[in-house]
């Protein structure tokens, strides 16, 4: 069985690779970084290391890989022949592999599942709508009846790292890939590790607004408070304790909106902060806090569960609209989002720039909450 996985990063390899390998498949990644792909030819294998106590080492084989910007045809040719496509790119890059998975559909009359495995609601959906933006009517109805994009939710933190050997990966030892089984074309890839599930969305939400919102929590917090790395920025009462209320708040609105046992969902929350604080990793606020326009976007793990707190519980949730504030003071002058959000705050204004990122309109109680957090922070700190 052969699998094409777009993006040999952090995830790729330390989470979907290795899933991919001990379930039987032959790899073939395509990335862009030309280093990565080398050493991957070079090497035909890579470890993936589990940050506990016991270090036990994965040697995850059958892998290759193709730089998509020296040889599409490769790529697309892979694609023709794959039984299943995945992607841990990110999302802003999912319309950018579109065109080569395009291509490589197009050369297909079997069946075939692509899934894209990103922190967002209906990534496979986006990457759907870019491949069909690139084909014709005729085609898209061919797709229609062969190929899959269904829906996924995939949680394992694995840290930027630089190690000696520059393929291994260090991975924290929890996962979750949670897929819509609903979507699926043919038959489910045989993919061990999986979840199926009839519906994502409780899945999608659920490890967004905890896992994802609370990260953002203490990277955000962290940068203000001057921490370097996730646990350092736990190591403050304060953070601890705005990251537990935030996370109370989208927790709230989680158990309203999906009825999750509240118990259950307080031990979900308390196992997450557990593994934020794990000592075998060292993930620096600037990776959790990357793409700040990303994260402050209307769908995305801030502003969406405090839209969807303020409509379900009838009040404006607090520690989120401050969770909102310290995503815009977030200034890391080698991340363009940053660049971005600092620039139209200095030129145009809080306001303006509240409304151009989060799609907020000044006349809502969580547009007015955000400034006076915002305002708070400048003038107290955290
Ligand atoms: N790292 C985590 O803890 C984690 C956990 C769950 C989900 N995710 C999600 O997985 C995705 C990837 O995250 P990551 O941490 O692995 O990032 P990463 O930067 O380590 O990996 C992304 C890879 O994509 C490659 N890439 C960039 N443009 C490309 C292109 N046009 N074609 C092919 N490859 C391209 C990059 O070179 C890089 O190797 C993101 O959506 C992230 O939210 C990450
Ligand atoms: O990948 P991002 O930028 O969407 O979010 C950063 C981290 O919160 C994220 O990568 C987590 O480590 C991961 O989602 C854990 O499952």
């Amino acid at each position: 069985m052969l699998a094409v996985h777009f993006g040999a990063g952090n995830i790729g390899r330390g989470f979907i690779g290795s899933l991919l390998y001990q379930s039987g498949f032959e790899t073939c990644f395509v990335d862009v970084n030309n280093e990565l792909v080398d050493l991957i030819n070079e090497k035909g294998e890579y470890r993936v290391v589990l940050a506990d106590q016991s270090h036990e080492e994965l040697l995850v084989k059958n892998v290759r890989a193709i730089n998509s910007a020296a040889d599409a045809d490769k790529v697309i040719d892979a694609i023709a022949k794959a039984d299943l496509v995945t992607a841990a790119v990110g999302p802003n890059i999912l319309p950018l592999i579109s065109g080569l998975i395009a291509e490589g559909l197009k050369k297909r009359t079997s069946p075939v599942n692509v899934i894209a495995c990103e922190n967002m609601v209906g990534g496979s959906t986006l990457l759907k709508e870019k491949v069909y933006e690139k084909v014709t009517e005729e085609e898209q109805k061919a797709f229609d009846e062969r190929v899959g994009f269904p829906d996924a939710a995939v949680d394992r933190i694995v840290p930027n790292q630089s190690n000696e050997d520059k393929l291994m990966v260090t991975v924290e030892p929890f996962y979750e890939w949670a897929v819509d089984e609903t979507k699926i074309a043919g038959e489910k890839p045989p993919v061990e590790g999986i979840t199926w599930v009839s519906d994502l969305t409780p899945y999608i939400e659920r490890k967004l607004f905890t896992v994802n919102t609370g990260h953002a929590v203490a990277a955000y917090f962290g940068k203000q408070s001057g921490a370097e790395t996730i646990n350092e920025a736990l190591e403050s009462d304060k953070i601890q304790h705005l990251l537990s209320e935030t996370l109370k708040e989208t927790g709230q609105f989680l158990v309203k909106k999906y009825g999750f046992d509240s118990a259950a969902h307080d031990a979900y929350i308390k196992k997450i902060i557990g593994r934020f604080a794990n000592p075998f990793i060292s993930d620096e606020v600037t990776r959790v806090g990357r793409s700040p326009i990303r994260k402050l976007g209307a769908k995305d793990r801030l502003v969406s569960p405090a839209v969807q707190y303020a409509e379900l519980l009838g009040k404006t949730p607090v520690y989120l609209a401050k969770s909102i504030a310290a995503a815009l003071l977030y200034d890391y002058p080698q991340d363009p989002e940053s660049v971005e959000v600092q620039e139209t705050i200095h030129q145009k204004g809080l306001s303006a720039a509240i409304t151009i990122f989060t799609q907020l309109q000044e006349d809502q109680p969580l547009f007015k909450e955000i400034v006076k957090q915002y305002e708070d922070i400048e003038k107290n700190g955290i």
